[in-house]
Formats: structure tokens, C-alpha cells, sequence
């Protein structure tokens, strides 16, 4: 079911929550920088589900979270959040999105308290209860001050804000990115206990794949600006397969049908999209795995390199 196009209902009523499959469509999206250009991306994140967004570094994946925020003006193609056009609705889309990145926003000499105050104006539908449950859960105390902070402690404030205004979509740039093990399995754990909410949806840039091994429903993947592919994490664990073999295996004929592969002294692995026909071509003079999905960011990256 996951990879049936979903028709996202066009409903422009403003507060309530729109009964729409798909929380944010993004159609043929365009953006041209000096260097760099994002060229017509498109995907859907359906209501209810984690979809990771990932991507080498430099492939758009905080261009385009910037566009969908309204943080930069596009150049073509659109963009719609709870079925509601992200520009003509912005206000109304952004009351109902929470947005967290890797970077500090807030007023380092503020305490949390003062600063909950202060964001807490920004949004219609702002919940102090919450807001002070959070705080407790996550061990922060309200009288801190914001530059007494360490990384892991401004991003669990950043998800307390976040959460804290009934926001039915999180989005979140790199928000695993120098955090310990311990603070990122916390901050999956919240994520897939948010999620348990089936009105919300998350969707979450990074590079550390194996985050999203562990909670994503479903992953985009970008690539010098273009997307990859963009499907459910189960159908390509199970689509996708890891050739393992002897380098005399490759010819012009077999290379062909691989994304990217990876010789060494002692043979080559490479990735396949489908792999049982990889198990019927190659028979036993290969083994075939599962790829995990750093697999497929690192072999299709290189495959794309050298087309
Ligand atoms: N304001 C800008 N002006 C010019 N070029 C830009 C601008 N913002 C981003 N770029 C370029 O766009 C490309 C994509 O950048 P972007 O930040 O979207 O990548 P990313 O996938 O988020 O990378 P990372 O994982 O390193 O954060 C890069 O080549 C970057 O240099």
C-alpha cells in the first residue's frame, strides 16, 4: 500500500485538521543556486508515519526542508502541508508545524521558562502543561539558562517547544547530528512515541542512517539535488539486495545491473534493485544479503558518481 500515489484531498479549512492521506506533498519542486540546483523533487509523507530524508552532504536535503518552511523562495513547483499551499497558507501551516534544526534559535542569557514564554506567543494553539511536562521529562530544569545548555540538552528544548503546541507535523534538519548514542536513542524513542499519535508525522534529515534503520516508515533519498528514490523502508530492504562475489564475476554485461559496486582485493559487493533476479543470475556464484540503508546511500552514491 505504501507505494500507491496518494491524492492529497484539497481541503482549505484552516484550523481543524484536515482529513487528507498525505500531510505534505511536494511536487516538482525547483531551486537554482550559483553552484547547485534542486531539480523537480517530489514525494509524499503520509499522515501517521516517520520518513527519513537523506542524503550525502550537499545533495538538498536543508534546501529543501528551507523551502518547505518558506525560509527560501523556490523557483518552481509546490508544496502542499495538510492539504493547504505552504505560501498562500503559511501562517496556518506553520502553527501546525514544528520545526527543529541543528542550530540554536534561542536567547543564550533567557532562562527555559522566560524563553517558553516567549515562543509560546508565536503559536495559536500553545499548551503550558505540555510544555512543563516535557521540561520534566527531559530532565531540563525551567530556571536554566539557554547558554547553560549542552548540545544534547538544546535539542531536547527545541523538541519540547516543538511538541509542545499540538503540532501535527514535526520536521526536523539533522537533528541527530552530534548528539551521544544515548540522547539520539532517547530522541527516537520520543519520535516513535509521538507517532503513536496517528494524526502526526515526522520527517527527519540526516546522514546517520542507522537512526532510521530503527523507527522510519518510510525513506526519501536524494542526490546531487534530484531524488533517488522515495518509497517504504521495508520495500526497499526487501527489493534491494547486497551482491557479495570474485571479481571475475564482473564484466561490461553484469556491471550493468548494479547501482554501485565496490571492488577489493578480495572480490566486489555491490547493490542491485531487485534482488532476486540478482539470485537467479548470479545462482551460487554469489551471495546475495539484505542492504542496510547506509548500504544504499553509499552504493547508490557512488554509482551515480561514476555514470
Ligand atoms: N544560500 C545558498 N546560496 C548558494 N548555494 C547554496 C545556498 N544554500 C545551499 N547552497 C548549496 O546547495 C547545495 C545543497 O545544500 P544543502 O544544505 O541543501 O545540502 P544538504 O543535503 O542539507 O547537506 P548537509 O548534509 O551537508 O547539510 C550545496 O552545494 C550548497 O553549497
Amino acid at each position: 500500500m505504501f507505494n500507491q500515489p496518494l491524492a492529497p484531498r484539497e481541503t482549505q479549512s484552516l484550523d481543524s485538521p484536515v482529513m487528507t492521506d498525505s500531510i505534505l506533498t511536494v511536487n516538482n519542486l525547483t531551486k537554482h543556486f550559483k553552484d547547485f540546483t534542486l531539480k523537480n523533487v517530489s514525494f509524499q509523507l503520509p499522515r501517521g508515519y516517520i520518513m527519513g530524508f537523506i542524503g550525502p552532504n550537499g545533495a538538498g536535503k536543508s534546501t529543501t526542508i528551507k523551502l518547505i518552511m518558506n525560509l527560501l523562495r523556490k523557483d518552481g513547483g509546490q508544496i502542499s502541508v495538510f492539504g493547504l499551499d505552504n505560501l498562500k497558507y503559511e501562517l496556518a501551516v506553520k502553527n501546525r508545524t514544528a520545526f527543529v534544526f541543528d542550530e540554536n534559535h534561542y536567547y543564550e542569557e533567557l532562562t527555559l521558562r522566560k524563553m517558553g514564554q516567549i515562543v509560546a506567543s508565536f503559536y495559536k494553539h500553545w499548551e503550558p502543561q505540555t510544555f512543563d511536562k516535557y521540561l520534566k521529562d527531559f530532565e531540563l530544569h525551567s530556571n536554566k539558562k539557554i547558554k547553560e545548555l549542552s548540545k544534547g540538552m538544546k535539542m531536547k528544548f527545541s523538541l519540547a517547544v516543538a511538541l509542545s503546541h499540538g503540532a501535527e507535523l514535526l520536521i526536523m534538519d539533522e537533528p541527530t547530528a552530534g548528539l551521544d548514542p544515548l540522547v539520539r536513542s532517547e530522541l527516537l524513542d520520543i519520535l516513535a512515541t509521538m507517532i503513536q499519535d496517528e494524526r502526526k508525522s515526522v520527517l527527519f534529515s540526516t546522514h546517520i542512517t542507522s537512526d532510521l534503520d530503527k523507527i522510519a516508515d518510510f525513506v526519501t533519498f536524494i542526490h546531487h539535488g534530484e531524488i533517488v528514490l522515495s518509497t517504504s523502508k521495508d520495500d526497499i530492504l526487501e527489493k534491494y539486495g547486497l551482491v557479495k562475489g570474485a571479481t571475475d564475476l564482473l564484466n561490461e554485461e553484469t556491471k550493468s545491473l548494479f547501482l554501485g559496486i565496490k571492488t577489493h582485493n578480495y572480490g566486489f559487493e555491490g547493490l542491485v534493485r531487485d534482488k532476486e533476479m540478482a539470485r537467479h543470475f548470479f545462482n551460487e556464484r554469489a551471495v546475495v544479503e539484505k542492504p542496510t540503508l547506509e548500504d544504499l546511500l553509499i552504493y547508490t552514491a557512488r554509482g551515480v558518481q561514476h555514470d
